[in-house]
């Protein structure tokens, strides 16, 4: 059975590479130009480098050739999703489609299966997170992945379909655990690439770990999702990825808020707007986030770094 992966960007490209291994694969740009270019070339040089695409792996941009899967996994931003799924709506519908993303829709509080669902009611929607770089799938490192779907018959399916020589994949039913997990965990990422760029040390950074994993759990359960959904790879196994490596595009930007310095705005950073997102929710449900509300105050700079610091560790005493 083909599977196509719409969007080749860095996750998508090595998502497509590592399926290449299971039988042929459709990859998805929507610009031509690019899409020609890696076809031919057989390199997504802008955003994975120093990797060739296998044989069996094709690139197009002709939406119609890559919707001829009855699998299409969704690798675009989560801020783009919406737009991508309506642009596309016609040769969606019906289709078993697979979210890659991972946050929360700003204007809607969403996460991504929930605007699948709200977009194209008629499709399956599951979601594939966890922690995993571009970099490390597309070199064939080994990965171990969430893959979440309501339907649990369907998840099998999925999970069989998806599962590589080195993707290893888990399944679950508790798609919103699955969701807010991977979505909170690149707001805590921020907090920590923060926290080190200010040189503020080791220890701050694994309490914000632990105190931001309280949040996840706190929203997480409130919506409705399992504890040990938080605790599995979509939830801790993710934060401890992302809230330590450089590779990170979220620690990263943590990291240039801490030493003051810029950041490329064109480097996809999901936890910026997922922060906001979420720090409204909390808001709404009265839910205590004093993390990633402290994220969107530095995000918009109505905080320094030390301010923040000291703000955090003046809140009123609890217990754990
Ligand atoms: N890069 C990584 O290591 C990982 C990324 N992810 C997730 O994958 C998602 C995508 O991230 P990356 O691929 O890394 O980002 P990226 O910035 O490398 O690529 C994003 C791609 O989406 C395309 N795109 C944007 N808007 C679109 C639209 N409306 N229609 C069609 N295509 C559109 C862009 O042209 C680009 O090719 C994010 O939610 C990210 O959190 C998840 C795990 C690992
Ligand atoms: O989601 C990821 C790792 O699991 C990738 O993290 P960044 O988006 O911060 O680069």
């Amino acid at each position: 059975m083909s599977i196509s992966v719409l969007g080749s960007g860095a996750f998508g490209t090595a998502l497509a590479i590592s399926l290449a291994g299971n039988g042929p694969v459709t990859l998805w740009a929507r610009n031509a130009v690019k899409a020609q270019a890696m076809q031919d070339s057989r390199r997504n040089g802008t955003r994975l480098p120093g990797v060739a695409l296998p044989d069996n792996l094709s690139v197009t941009a002709d939406i119609a050739e890559a919707c001829d899967s009855r699998v299409l996994l969704l690798a675009v931003p989560m801020q783009t999703l919406r737009r991508a799924l309506q642009e596309h709506k016609d040769h969606l519908a019906g289709k078993t489609l697979v979210a890659c993303c991972k946050g929360i829709e700003l204007d809607t509080g969403l996460g991504p299966i929930a605007v699948i669902q709200e977009v194209l009611p008629q499709a399956a929607a599951a979601l594939l997170t966890g922690p995993s770089f571009a970099a490390d799938i597309a070199r064939g490192l080994p990965t171990a992945l969430t893959l979440a779907c309501g339907e649990a018959d369907r998840g099998k399916e999925l999970q069989e379909q998806l599962t590589t020589a080195n993707l290893r994949l888990y399944r679950t039913t508790d798609t919103i655990g699955a969701e807010i997990g991977g979505a909170l965990k690149n707001v805590m990422a921020i907090a920590c690439g923060a926290v080190i760029g200010a040189g503020l040390g080791d220890s701050a950074r694994a309490a914000l770990m632990t105190r931001g994993y309280a949040e996840m759990q706190r929203m997480a359960l409130a919506c409705g999702a399992k504890a040990e959904t938080l605790a599995g790879l979509s939830g801790f196994g993710d934060l401890a990825l992302t809230c330590s490596s450089d590779l990170s595009r979220n620690y990263r930007l943590g990291l240039s808020i801490g030493r003051g310095e810029e950041f490329d705005s064109s480097i996809t950073v999901e936890g910026a707007a997922t922060a906001r997102a979420v720090a409204e929710q909390s808001r709404r449900m009265n839910l205590d986030m004093p993390v990633t509300i402290t994220v969107t105050n530095l995000l918009d700079q109505r905080l320094t770094i030390g301010e923040a610091a000291a703000h955090l560790l003046k809140r009123p005493l609890k217990e754990e």
